[in-house]
């Protein structure tokens, strides 16, 4: 009997949670943009930061010298949380709803924010509380998830569920020629099970990483701090088995997130990571498919005190630090640019060789040499 019951469980888990080994970005193609960095007329490292990101771009296209992105694609997960309707946030749980017909509509700022990168948005409602086109809700788990304070978010089979549906989408979108992704996210109170992850995974005391969200007070931070520490409390039995401490402690729109992230990897697709939401997820992501985390930039650094941690955890250096908090991706949108600009210069500079510009240390050498040796 018992095996009965198990064994489908175990093969679900196996198919939706399983990822094969994640390879790396190609080393020899970022060597070949390095030595290419240095013969760009320019002094060298006078690109700064650009430099190293375009070469990892390069990395992960292998290829030297790097392509424009033809087509980046932003994938907006909206998922509701029960534990929004316990004061933890400064809006209202309908907020999510209102906001996935905003994005349907093109008025949001990821829109505004796409629009003058290039970007296509996409719109995935995940676990909506209400009824949602049927043009974004093909993925969707449940409406809402559970109250992580007091209850499980999922149950194991949605938990798997939603993995499987960030990962289709991830397919779905590489398959149509994605070849940048940036997850983002809305939902009412999910900052909350962000935190939880966050704080679970690297063993750190609530009060020190509860920020303030869409903006609440006082009061509402000690009521977001105890139902963090509550959920704490319930994840710590699991935090050592990913797929159940997104099952116990996150929501479906986390679990799809981390499904999608660590299947771009897979994919070998490079992602912008936006805030302390999808970091918190991304968090998860690696312990699924460990060395996902070399596909990812950091765009920015969120205000919420989290996404640092998340950060270091994940030795990734932001990007931009605009003191932004409002996810949907804006903050990885706002560093696309950057990416862009790092690619364009490695593959659109002339060399010195092309251009007839002198090398500086080359020509001191020559000077040097011939001064060396009179004959
Ligand atoms: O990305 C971030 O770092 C970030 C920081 C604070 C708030 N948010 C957004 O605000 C919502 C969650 O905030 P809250 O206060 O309702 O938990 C959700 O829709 C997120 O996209 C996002
Ligand atoms: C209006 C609004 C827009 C958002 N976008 C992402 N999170 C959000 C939260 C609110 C409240």
């Amino acid at each position: 009997m018992t095996t009965e019951s198990t064994g489908p469980a175990i093969s679900a888990r196996a198919t939706a949670a399983t990822f094969d080994p994640v390879a790396h970005p190609s080393a020899a193609a970022r060597s070949a943009a390095n030595a290419r960095q240095l013969q760009l007329t320019k002094p060298t490292g006078s690109l700064g930061r650009l430099e190293t990101l375009g070469s990892w771009v390069a990395g992960c296209q292998d290829r030297c010298p790097p392509q424009l992105f033809a087509r980046p694609r932003v994938v907006v997960f909206a998922g509701d949380h029960g534990v929004a309707r316990h004061g933890v946030s400064a809006y209202p749980a309908e907020v999510t709803a209102q906001m996935v017909a905003n994005f349907q509509a093109g008025g949001a700022a990821v829109n505004a924010l796409a629009a003058i990168t290039g970007a296509g948005v996409r719109v995935v409602d995940i676990a909506v509380d209400s009824d949602t086109d049927a043009a974004v809700s093909t993925h969707k788990v449940r409406r809402s998830s559970g109250s992580i304070d007091r209850e499980d978010a999922l149950t194991e089979d949605e938990t798997l569920r939603a993995i499987a549906a960030g990962r289709a989408i991830a397919d779905e979108e590489v398959d149509s020629g994605a070849d940048l992704l940036i997850a983002g996210e809305m939902g009412i109170g999910n900052t909350t099970p962000a935190t939880v992850l966050i704080a679970s995974l690297t063993d750190t005391e609530p009060v020190a990483v509860v920020g303030r969200g869409t903006g609440i007070d006082d009061a509402g931070w000690v009521r977001k701090t105890a139902a963090v520490r509550d959920a704490m409390r319930r994840v710590r039995p699991v935090v050592k088995d990913p797929v159940a401490l997104l099952r116990v402690g996150s929501g479906a729109d986390l679990a799809a997130m981390a499904g999608f992230l660590a299947q771009a990897a897979l994919r070998r697709t490079p992602v912008i990571l936006d805030g302390v939401v999808v970091t918190a997820a991304a968090m998860v992501a690696e312990e699924l498919a460990p060395g996902a985390r070399f596909w990812w930039v950091a765009g920015h650094r969120s205000t919420e005190p989290a996404h640092s941690l998340a950060l270091d955890h994940l030795q990734l250096e932001p990007l931009v630090e605009m003191d932004m908090r409002l996810g949907e991706g804006s903050g990885a949108l706002v560093a696309l640019p950057l990416l862009q600009a790092a690619v364009a210069t490695l593959a659109n500079m002339s060399t010195f060789a092309d251009a007839g510009v002198s090398t500086g240390a080359a020509d001191a050498d020559e000077t040097a040499d011939v001064d060396a040796d009179p004959s």
